[in-house]
This record gives C-alpha cells, sequence and structure tokens, in this order.
C-alpha cells in the first residue's frame, strides 16, 4: 500500500505551456542546447537501464553540475550538486534543477527525493551573487522567474523530498532545504537566511517559508538578524530534523523516506498539498510583482554598492 504513490502529473495547461516556452527561450537565450539534449537523453535512457538509473545534465562547457540518479528498487532518486566551487546557484544551474524536478515528478518510478551536493563542505552557497552584481536586467529577472519555479516545484513537489545537508547552507541553500519536507544535517556547519547581512531583503516567499518551518517568533528574529546557525541551533529550532556524523547523512535521508514511504501515498500527498498550497498560490498570484521588486531593489546604487563590498569581502577571504 505504501507504495501506491498518486501524483499530480503536470498536465498541459497554460502554466506548463509557459514553462515550455520559458525553457526554449532560455535554451535560445544562453545556448542551453545541450540541457534540452540531455533532457531528451534522459528520457531515453531511464527505460534501458536495470537496476540504477543515471541520468547526467550538463549544460554547455560546465559538466555534471547536477547528477540525478534513481534507484530503481526503491523508487528514490538522488540529486547531487556539483557546481564548484560552492555550489552557487546561477541561471543555468536553476535551470537544470527545474528540468529535472520535472522530470522526477513526471516519473512513475520515482516516489522520494534526496537533494545533496558533491563539493566537500557546501551544499550550497544560495544565490551565485555574479547573477546580482551589475546585472543585465532580462537575464536578472529570468533568473528570479527560474529561482521562483524551483520553489514552487520542490516545495509544492508531490515526491518525499529530503535534504541531505552536508555542508553549509546559507540563503537560498537554506530555501532549497526548508523546500524538502525532510532535513538531515552533518555537525558544524552553518545554515539560515544571512539576506539582511547581505544588505539585502528575503522575499516574502522566503519569509513564508522560515515562518512555516520554525514558526513566527523565531523566524522574525532569525530574518531581521539574518542569522546563520549551527547545525545543533538549527535542530533546536525546528529548521532541520536531525543531526548524523557526515558519512551518515545520505543513509538516514534514506532511512527517513522509506519510513514516509510506508503512509498511504495519496493521503499524505493530499495533507502536504493543503499545508503548502496556500504559500505556494501567494506566489503565483504575485509573481510578477515580486520579479519587479526584486528587479527594482537590486538595481538600486546603493544595493549595487553593497553587493560589490560583499563580493570584495568574499574574495579577500578566499586568498
Ligand atoms: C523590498 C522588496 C525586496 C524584494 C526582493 C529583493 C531582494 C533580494 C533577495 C535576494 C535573495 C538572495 C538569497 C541568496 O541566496 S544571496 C547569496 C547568499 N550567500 C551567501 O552569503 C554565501 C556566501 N558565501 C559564503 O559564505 C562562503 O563562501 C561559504 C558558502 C560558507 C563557503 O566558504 P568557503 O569554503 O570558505 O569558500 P569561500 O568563501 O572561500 O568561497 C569560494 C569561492 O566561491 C565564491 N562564492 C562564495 N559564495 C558565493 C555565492 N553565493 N555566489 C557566487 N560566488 C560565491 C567566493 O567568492 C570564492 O570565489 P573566488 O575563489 O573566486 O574568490
Amino acid at each position: 500500500m505504501g507504495q501506491v504513490q498518486s501524483r499530480l502529473t503536470i498536465s498541459p495547461t497554460p502554466t506548463k505551456l509557459a514553462w515550455m516556452m520559458h525553457l526554449r527561450m532560455l535554451t535560445t537565450m544562453h545556448g542551453l542546447c545541450e540541457v534540452r539534449q540531455c533532457s531528451k537523453r534522459w528520457k531515453n535512457l531511464c527505460p534501458q537501464t536495470k537496476n540504477l538509473q543515471k541520468c547526467q545534465m550538463s549544460s554547455a562547457g560546465s559538466s555534471e553540475m547536477l547528477q540525478v540518479t534513481v534507484d530503481d528498487k526503491s523508487g528514490i532518486a538522488t540529486m547531487t550538486m556539483c557546481r564548484p566551487p560552492v555550489n552557487s546557484l546561477n541561471l543555468e544551474f536553476l535551470t537544470q534543477i527545474n528540468i529535472a524536478l520535472e522530470k522526477l515528478e513526471n516519473s512513475k518510478d520515482c516516489s522520494g527525493l534526496i537533494i545533496t551536493s558533491k563539493i566537500p563542505k557546501i551544499f550550497c552557497a544560495g544565490l551565485d551573487i555574479m547573477e546580482m552584481y551589475q546585472p543585465n536586467v532580462d537575464r536578472l529577472q529570468e533568473f528570479w522567474r527560474t529561482l521562483q519555479e524551483m520553489y514552487i516545484r520542490l516545495y509544492g513537489s508531490q515526491l518525499i523530498t529530503a535534504a541531505a545537508i552536508n555542508g553549509a547552507s546559507p540563503a537560498g541553500g537554506c530555501l532549497m532545504a526548508m523546500s524538502c519536507d525532510y532535513r538531515v544535517m552533518a555537525p558544524g556547519y552553518k545554515i539560515g537566511l544571512n539576506e539582511t547581512q547581505l544588505g539585502i531583503v528575503a522575499p516574502f516567499w522566503f519569509q513564508d517559508l522560515i515562518i512555516n518551518t520554525m514558526g513566527f517568533r523565531q523566524s522574525e528574529m532569525a530574518l531581521q538578524l539574518g542569522t546563520l546557525f549551527t547545525s545543533e541551533e538549527a535542530l533546536n529550532l525546528g529548521m532541520v530534523d536531525k543531526i548524523v556524523p557526515q558519512e551518515q547523512v545520505m543513509e538516514t535521508a534514506i532511512q527517513e523516506i522509506h519510513k514516509w514511504k510506508k503512509i498511504p501515498g495519496f493521503a499524505r500527498q493530499i495533507t502536504k498539498s493543503a499545508l503548502r498550497k496556500p504559500s505556494i498560490d501567494k506566489l503565483h498570484s504575485k509573481r510578477e510583482e515580486d520579479i519587479a521588486n526584486f528587479r527594482d531593489f537590486i538595481t538600486k546604487d546603493s544595493i549595487q554598492k553593497t553587493l560589490g563590498m560583499y563580493i570584495e569581502s568574499l574574495k579577500k577571504k578566499a586568498k
């Protein structure tokens, strides 16, 4: 019974059409022809392999930024981020993640998803700051739309989702982790929404997500102070659900998904959807306004100056 998963498939609605057009436009704008080819290759490959299905999606010039495997016995997919140096989320990387999420969501063989990182000590450094510094405005808007898409897909996923947080997870990395159903983290790393520390503002849907995860009072303090929590603090606040030694993070995520799989899928999915739909609907209804706010905010001279100084501080630290 636990294995019967009714999944909402993406039907050819105007939203899906818009998404396909969006992807097509991106491939044209940014030379992502390989993403398209690889997503085709994914479709062709998976039914042919026997046990472990492996899919590697790469964009022009950078191979294996995202590795997706589906264990065909358990139906658990693993999405492993590998975009050196710190898995920062740029437009192309986000697009690959969205394509993979769509494919997994539509795959009848997949019931669970684990997101993790191949880069030692880093889960995900959040948004690629270079996307926001001295930007091309069209690309900046596409970038934000693609991030919104990732959140909508991941937070709204019918799959059982777990973040295996095996490294630092600030800002957008924390967003990604909190969009999952379950978070297991290794000790000794930092996680949180630190936007204010950079002089920028976490938008309303980041705020809603952290409030949904750990309650209003702790979230308002965390958001205003831009606190990056240690793994242990995050556990105490309910931002993460479990801490285990680094080498057990993946196995723990797998075990947790097995536990969730014992619950009748349809009941679990309807419950998840009822709980998360209001936040997702809110973003849907304010999507264009949110993109315009982001664009207007980021392109302010004062914000550009602050971002420039932040980039310099990161570079100095790296030396
Ligand atoms: C009023 C209406 C408002 C409407 C909305 C408007 C608002 C905007 C909201 C925008 C939301 C943004 C969310 C984000 O995700 S912003 C990004 C935040 N991320 C961070 O602050 C992380 C910064 N990075 C770090 O803290 C560390 O790098 C680390 C991840 C902890 C890893 O540390 P370490 O291993 O020591 O590595 P280095 O620090 O030496 O970095 C190596 C290398 O990587 C570059 N880098 C790091 N982070 C990023 C990044 N996020 N983007 C791009 N590049 C990054 C770093 O500069 C080094 O590069 P070099 O080797 O070339 O110097």
